[in-house]
């Protein structure tokens, strides 16, 4: 049964309620713990800074105003912040010391209204130095309390509500656009119900593939990545592309890319290929996956192609990268273009009446106008930026017509700047990472949709439960500190990333959920076949997946993608996976193919046999101090039961808060330092663990010896990367057998698929292998397949 038009009114309902308790939760979250803390805590928190002095206001993109903080030398011995959280992008509020009112109390709000009642004003960090923090301030009501702002002021920091609010626009555009009677008449940009949003909402299937004959750019793609391209080319709506790790994602999608804007030697077999230029959107989850992006897209060699026009729309600040991926920018690229010099004039003004208005031009000695002098150059103000906006506005669309790809996170696709612009095709790189509605974002501006990611990593962050089903079953079955509201309290923060798993730490019972019977199945053999199920394309129990599942159904949870919804949906059919992987020796891959991947992944030939002891500076040493147990060894099991190596909660008794581990520190310790001493550099290895209490403990014992080359972080910060060795810390080791979030396989996944030539996994077996089947599976696999060694050293 095709979907309704009732079913995508449900579907789009419920997606409003899961954004709706998403938003509450981080609300919950950050007034919790703003209205309990004294500036003092929330400063060592990081999240505010005190005692700043405004250095400068100046004007920005849009006419914001863009308002500098620094440390002034009359508060503060030294001009460099403390540790802080503030990250470009956030939202902060400025306002003055002797303003101590709540500061939780406008969080809910955080409007510009509510700020300016308690006299600051409210904006985003748009620039970070050591020294430095710049705030864009939207003009709007502002320009008085900009003005005004106290030589002595403190920053807060604030819940976001931009994102939230631009997925809920999308999900009104959504419902205007299946319910066209209830457009209002104002309404005139609503967009069309196009095929591709008919076939994402499972209103018609993907219609038929059209036959292309490709001359690759890249010649030396494996046969998986050419089948990958020739399927997201030929597909006329939608294509999945399924990239496990290390198998060449973005290299097929560069590939892709340059087909798209230049084919070469593209002829559909009736010979129909158009000839038109052709637009490209590429979005991606996070800032830095559209840099990775946009870095390879700038590599292509000059001349290759003369019209491969790049844009990356963006915050500079928020844009990671070299000196030519900054000079792609929106910004840059509009400061360059002939017409920017008018509008730098007319800023240059601005900003001049600005500073006479706060006093702050020389000669005025901190005093601005009066009465009716200021008046009237506010009125100015007010000209001059309405001025700006207009030539601005004028720039900007000329250099985005030119543009023949433009990149961007999904959320900054939203942007006024991209409206009622339409794309030939949107490219989404780690789809599975982004929410279905972020992903909707650019959809809606595109005619067809290539989707990117592996939906066995990592799904979106998110901080709510999702499920009331999940939140009973799990606080009946564990203890309920692993609810994720109950999580909140002050004394103990955990991270973000801690408290989202929890909702997600079943095992797999929070994945997609193929509305095949097998996935209740509950012997050990069946729960593999679900895996095999899950990626094996062919497969029978896909195929009746794609028969039976047409219908678009209410989301479950916020972490079920679009990539997973439309795998579900449509099996085969949307799908294609990369199968030659370019990174982990053949015994590391073994584990993950195997319960994974459907055994499909198969390890390319440079890469199935190399260790440690082929890297150049390990090789250099010589036999006299090659240690093979080290080098020749690709993965090493530290079995530490019946050590007592007992976890420690942090932050007191009880299951609650995060966890770290003492002895399995010293065990990670002495592992680093046999690496180090066998040649291997800090700098290629990685210390991973799930719990950021280790990841504190495990930095402060070894970065003073190893230094910040040698990477120590959480599972979840190092999706996408790789190392030439990675150790693991698991930490969990207790008698009650818990494991809290260790067991959601797709971070094991994560964690078991970043080394190149080694892994070593320390943790207490007897604990580990009793938190989930996929868990037991695994300690098993290590216990047969790896270097076991029991204890210490
Ligand atoms: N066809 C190929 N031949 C040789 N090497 C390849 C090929 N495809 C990819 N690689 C190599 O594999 C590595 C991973 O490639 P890439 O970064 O494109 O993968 P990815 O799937 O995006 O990575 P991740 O797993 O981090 O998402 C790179 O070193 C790349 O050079």
């Amino acid at each position: 049964m095709a979907t309704s038009e009732s079913h995508i009114i449900s579907f789009i309902q419920r997606h409003r309620t899961l954004l709706e308790r998403e938003r509450e939760a981080e609300i919950e979250q950050t007034s919790l713990l703003l209205s309990n803390c004294s500036l003092k805590l929330l400063e060592q928190k990081g999240l505010a800074l005190s005692a700043l002095g405004v250095v400068g206001v100046n004007v920005g993109l849009g006419g914001k105003s863009l308002v500098a903080l620094e440390r002034p030398s009359a508060y503060h011995t030294s001009p460099q912040f403390p540790p802080h959280t503030f990250r470009p992008g956030d939202l902060a509020r400025v306002e003055g010391h002797s303003k101590v009112a709540a500061v939780g109390k406008n969080t809910k709000r955080n409007s510009t209204k509510s700020a300016k009642s308690d006299g600051g004003v409210t904006g985003v960090v748009y620039k970070l130095s050591d020294t430095r923090i710049v705030i864009a301030i939207d003009q709007k009501d502002n320009d008085d309390d900009i003005a005004e702002l106290p030589e002595h002021c403190r920053l807060v920091k604030l819940a976001n509500s931009a994102t939230h609010d631009r997925m809920v626009k999308t999900l009104d555009v959504m419902e205007l656009m299946v319910e066209p009677g209830s457009t209002p008449p104002s309404a005139r940009d609503i967009p069309q119900l196009t095929t591709l949003s008919r076939v994402l909402l499972g209103m018609m299937p993907p219609s038929p593939m059209q036959s292309l004959e490709i001359e690759f750019y890249d010649e030396h793609l494996n046969e998986s990545q050419k089948e990958a391209v020739h399927f997201a080319l030929e597909s006329p709506e939608v294509a999945c592309i399924h990239g496990p790790p290390g198998t060449g994602k973005t290299h097929t999608l560069i590939e892709i890319i340059r087909q798209i804007i230049v084919p070469r030697k593209t002829q559909s077999r009736d010979d129909q290929a158009p000839s038109r230029r052709r637009r490209v959107l590429v979005c991606g989850a996070s800032n830095l996956s559209v840099d990775n992006i946009l870095q390879r897209l700038l590599r292509i060699p000059a001349g290759a192609h003369e019209q491969l026009k790049c844009t990356r729309i963006g915050h500079p600040a928020r844009v990671t990268g070299n000196d030519e991926v900054l000079g792609s920018t929106l910004d840059a690229q509009s400061s360059r273009s002939d017409q920017a010099e008018l509008a730098r004039d007319v800023k240059n003004e601005l900003e001049t009446t600005l500073r006479v208005l706060a006093g702050k031009e020389k000669g005025q000695k901190g005093k601005g106008p009066r009465g009716l002098e200021r008046k009237k150059m506010w009125g100015e103000v007010k000209l001059l930026r309405k001025e700006y906006r207009q030539r601005e506005n004028a720039v900007v669309n000329s250099v985005l017509a030119e543009a023949q790809i433009v990149l961007a996170t999904c959320h900054s696709s939203g942007t006024r700047l991209l409206n009622n612009m339409k794309f030939d095709v949107v490219i989404i790189d780690e789809a599975t990472q982004a929410l279905e509605i972020a992903c909707w974002i650019p959809v809606l501006k595109g005619a067809k949709l290539i989707l990117a990611g592996d939906p066995m990593q990592l799904p979106p962050t998110i901080l709510s439960t999702n499920s009331r089903r999940k939140t009973e079953k799990t606080s009946a079955s564990r203890s309920t500190a692993e609810s994720p509201r109950k999580a909140v309290k002050v004394t103990n923060i955990e991270t973000p990333l801690e408290k989202k798993s929890k909702v997600g730490d079943g095992d797999g019972d929070t994945e997609v959920d193929l509305s095949d019977s097998s996935t209740s199945s509950s012997s050990e053999e069946d729960a593999e076949s679900v895996e095999i199920s899950r990626d094996s394309r062919t497969s029978e129990t896909q195929r009746n997946v794609a028969k039976t599942a047409l219908t678009l159904m209410p989301p479950r949870s916020l972490e079920v993608s679009m990539f997973d919804r439309l795998q579900k949906m449509y099996g085969s059919k949307v799908i294609r996976m990369l199968q030659v992987q370019y990174r982990m020796h053949k015994a590391i891959c073994a584990f993950p193919t195997k319960t994974l991947y459907a055994s499909k992944l198969k390890s390319d030939s440079s890469v199935a046999k190399h260790l440690l002891r082929d890297l150049p500076n390990t090789s250099s040493l010589g036999s006299a101090i090659e240690d093979d147990e080290v080098l020749g060894t690709p993965v090493v099991f530290f079995d530490t039961a019946g050590c007592e190596y007992y976890e420690r909660a942090d932050g007191g008794e009880g299951d609650e808060g995060s966890k770290s581990n003492e002895n399995e520190a010293v065990v990670v310790a002495k592992w680093v330092e046999r690496l180090v001493a066998a040649g291997v550099y800090p700098s290629q290895i990685a210390v991973i663990t799930p719990y950021q209490a280790q990841v504190t403990l495990l930095s402060s014992q070894l970065r003073p010896v190893h230094g910040t080359e040698l990477e120590i972080g959480t599972v979840d910060g190092m999706q996408g990367r790789e190392k030439e060795a990675v150790i693991i810390s698991l930490v969990r080791s207790n008698e009650k057998r818990e494991v809290g979030f260790l067991k959601e396989k797709r971070r094991l996944n994560v964690a078991m698929t970043r080394a190149r030539r080694h892994l070593c996994v320390v943790g207490d077996s007897a604990t580990v292998q009793h938190g989930s089947k996929y868990l037991k599976k695994w300690i098993e696999w290590l216990e047969h397949n790896a270097d076991v060694r029991f204890g210490a050293l």
